[in-house]
This record gives C-alpha cells, structure tokens and sequence, in this order.
C-alpha cells in the first residue's frame, strides 16, 4: 500500500506498518502532486480538499487526517468520488483545554483578576470544551455549558440557553467551523453576543467562529476587555488590527502537544491500516521531558507553572514580529512558526517526572 503524508506529521516513521511504502511530501510549497497514485493520502489542516484541489481519485482510496478538526475538507465530495475519509477524533482536547486554561490564568496575572471569582461560558461542549469544562470543575471555577446542538443529539446533556451564556463574564469557544444549517457556527459570536460585555474572549476553535469586525468594534467600545486568538479568519494569514489589539495572538498550536500529535498520528494510521483490512497494534509514545527543561512545579505559583510549561507568552511576541509583513509572507512565516516550533509536553507528563507529590502545589494535582 502506498501512503503519501505530510512529512510533518508526528512520529509517522514509528507509527506506520512496515508494509506500508511511505512518501511525503512538504505542504509549505503547495497542493502535494500526484497524490492520486497513491493509495491513501494522510494530511493536516494545511492541505485543503475540494472539487478545485482535487479532480478524480486515480488510485486514491483513503483520506486521513491527523486533526480534530475537518473543515478544510469536502467529506461528500471525497466520497462521491469513492474515497473514505477519517480524521483523528478527540485527538488534541487535553491539549485545548490546557491551552485556554494557561491563557486564562496568565490573562488574570497580568489583569489582577482572580479566576475564580469569574464565570466562563464554554460553547461548544466536545472534546475540547469537555477537557476544559473538567479542568473548570475541579478548579471550583464557575462555568455555563452552552451546545444547544449536542443538546438535541444527548438526552443527558442539557444546555444553557443564550442569556445566561451571555451573562458569564468571559467565553471561551469550542465548536467545529460550520457555514449552513440551523446550527451553523460561521460567525456565530458576532454584534448580537457582543452587545453584552465580557471580560474576555477566548477562541481556539476555528477563525470565522467569532466575527473579527465585530469583535475589534467591541473592544472599541469597551464591550469587551480582552480577547485571545489562537485562530484566525484568514488563517494563515492574520489580521494586524486584530492581532495588535489581542492580548494574546498565537498561531494556531492551542492543539499542539507531543502527546496530541503522537495521539492525531496514531488514530489517523490505525484507521488506515484497519481499513485496508489490516490488525493494528501500535508502538508506545516513548519521548520524555528532560527534568532539567523543566519549571520547577515546586518553586513556582499556579499561574507561573502554566505559562512557563506552556510558552504561550513566547508564541505570542513571535506571532507579533509578523505584523507588517505582505500576505504572502506572513503566511509563509505563520506555517513556518507552526511546524518549525518546539512543542510543549502537557502538564501531566511534566508533573509525572516529579516522584514526590509533595513539593506540588495543590492545584496541580488537577493534572494528575
Ligand atoms: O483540528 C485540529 O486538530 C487542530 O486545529 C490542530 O491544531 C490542527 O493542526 P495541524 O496539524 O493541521 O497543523
């Protein structure tokens, strides 16, 4: 079987059975070529699938891709043409949810507000509003649940309705990009949320979910104190307005974790090869941290031990030296700064090299 893959995807060298033939190819220099003489084709977000990408399937049987996320691909059209699509489910939501966590208690550091004391909207109730929502729970900190689609699908799930999401004091957004239907989330945050105030505003969802203008005239207005974008309407190019007025602009990594791309790999080449009809029984993800990389939980408050495990501090001043620059190279420079960045490990990889739980500070232990 031949496999054609983006060559940044994690770990595929371990992940992929010996009797797969293995290609890939670099999307930072475009659509890959001839994908249809392979047999399965395994992307990211990056590579876009469509009837103007994609003409006929030649020998292409199998799409993966190794994301939660599947915006960026035609799903019907990929199977009118007989090609089955999978993506990797779930992949990156512990990843998520440390990220908008991290965001938020860096946020009150800098701001003087006690977390605590707030109430977070989560829209969006999946994998990764799930991993935040737990984290919120366990953390004692005040939260309203809004999916009025999961809400429909799950009896036991029950929704908040629009007002008291409205009420909350910061939200924070987890719902895939969608353009048609009842439940279409396209600009879904737009003036008519924003005639309320927030505190702050978190998206690490998908650009387009919140409306920039409206959010930018928000602000303006003071409706809205502070917003965090890790996602970008215009992905991978970004609004320097918008990006100037963020207290937080990240490009695109709030999934980024070794232990999320290690997870994306492995679901996405397990659908693959069950696929074509084979067993699968991957290896073990066996990378550690290196103590000495490490914050010190012991030495360090709460707040410090996120954001100094999770740099996202250091993805936002380099997210910021691309304001300026032309279209072309700023999305250049934003893949680069996505792909060619180190990434983090989560926190309980990080906490698990400390054998004495004693030296932890309580609120740590939500990671155990
Ligand atoms: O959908 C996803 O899995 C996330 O948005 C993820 O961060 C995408 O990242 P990619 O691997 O496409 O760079």
């Amino acid at each position: 079987m031949k496999v054609f893959a983006d060559k940044y995807l994690y770990a595929l060298d371990q992940l992929i059975p010996e009797d797969f033939e293995l290609e890939t190819y670099n999307p930072d220099i475009g659509f890959p070529k001839d994908i249809n003489r392979f047999d399965a084709l395994l992307i990211r977000t990056v590579t876009k699938l469509n009837k103007e990408t994609l003409s006929e399937a030649g020998n292409l049987k199998f799409v993966g891709s190794a994301t939660a996320g599947f915006d960026h691909v035609d799903v019907d059209y990929l199977n009118s043409l007989g090609i089955d699509f999978a993506r990797s489910e779930g992949c990156n939501a512990n990843a998520v949810g440390e990220y908008v966590l991290t965001a938020l208690y860096r946020w009150g550091q800098l701001r003087n507000e006690k977390i605590e004391d707030l109430k977070v909207g989560v829209v969006g109730c999946g994998n990764t509003g799930g991993s935040l929502i737990g984290y919120l729970q366990k953390l004692g900190i005040e939260y309203v649940a809004y999916d009025p689609p999961k809400a429909d699908r799950e009896k036991n799930f029950k929704s908040a309705d629009l007002n008291e999401l409205l009420a909350c004091d910061i939200l924070s957004f987890h719902t895939p990009l969608t353009q048609n239907g009842t439940n279409a989330t396209y600009h879904i945050c737009s003036k008519h949320w924003l005639d309320h105030s927030f505190k702050l505003i978190i998206n690490a969802s998908r650009g387009g979910v919140v409306d920039e203008k409206a959010l930018l005239e928000a602000k303006r207005l003071g409706l809205v104190r502070d917003f965090v974008l890790d996602v970008w309407e215009n992905e991978p190019v970004f609004s320097d307005e918008v990006a100037n007025q963020a207290f937080l602009a990240t490009p695109h990594i709030a999934g980024y974790s070794k232990e999320a791309k290690w997870k994306a790999s492995e679901i996405v080449v397990r659908k693959m090869v069950e696929f074509f009809g084979e067993e699968y029984s991957p290896p073990r993800q066996n990378e550690q941290p290196e103590r000495s990389g490490l914050a010190e939980p012991g030495d360090l408050s709460f707040e410090d031990f996120l954001w100094k495990n999770h740099k996202i501090d250091f993805y936002d001043q380099k997210l910021r030296k691309l304001i300026g620059l032309s279209d072309g190279k700023k999305a250049q420079k934003f893949a680069d700064l996505r792909s060619n960045t180190p990434t983090r490990f989560e926190f309980k990889t990080v906490i698990d090299q400390y054998s004495n739980s004693d030296i932890l500070p309580e609120e740590l232990k939500v990671f155990r």
